[in-house]
């Protein structure tokens, strides 16, 4: 957002930096996206053993990336309401609770999702 003088693609490989940057930070210290990618090692390899088709691949990366993504956006939610308001507050638990609320309904998208393409292949 700051006004730059740098070139613009240089600019554009900072800011993928930056996001990289922000991405194994989230990795390497939310317990919560730890579990997510180790559910996303195990359904991928899922995939290969049940050699699922390209639709499903497609259904089955995106529902990752997406429960994924949001729980980052949950985590920097936190993060923002922790730093605004660091004392107990109703109104920051209800803005953590709707944060956390939309993990949740991704998670259990990703998991009737994951029932719809497994569940007949394994009975
Ligand atoms: N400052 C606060 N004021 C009011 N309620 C809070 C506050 N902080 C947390 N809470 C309540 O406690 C719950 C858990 O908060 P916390 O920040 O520990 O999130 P969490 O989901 O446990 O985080 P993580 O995903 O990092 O484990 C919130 O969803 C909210 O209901």
């Amino acid at each position: 957002m700051n006004p730059s003088k740098e070139p613009f693609f240089i600019n554009r490989i900072k800011s993928v930096g930056y996001a990289l940057k922000g991405a194994v930070y989230l990795i390497s210290t939310e317990a919560s996206i730890k579990i997510q990618v180790g559910i996303a090692i195990v359904i991928t390899i899922a995939g290969f053993y049940f050699n699922i088709s390209k639709t499903e691949w497609l259904i089955q990366t995106g529902m990752i990336g997406l429960v994924m993504s949001i729980e980052g956006v949950n985590t920097a939610i936190e993060y923002i309401a922790d730093f605004i308001h660091p004392e107990h507050h109703h109104k920051i638990g209800r803005i953590k609770d709707i944060s956390a609320g939309a993990v949740f309904l991704a998670a259990i998208t990703a998991v009737i999702v994951a029932g719809i393409i497994y569940i007949p292949k394994i009975f």
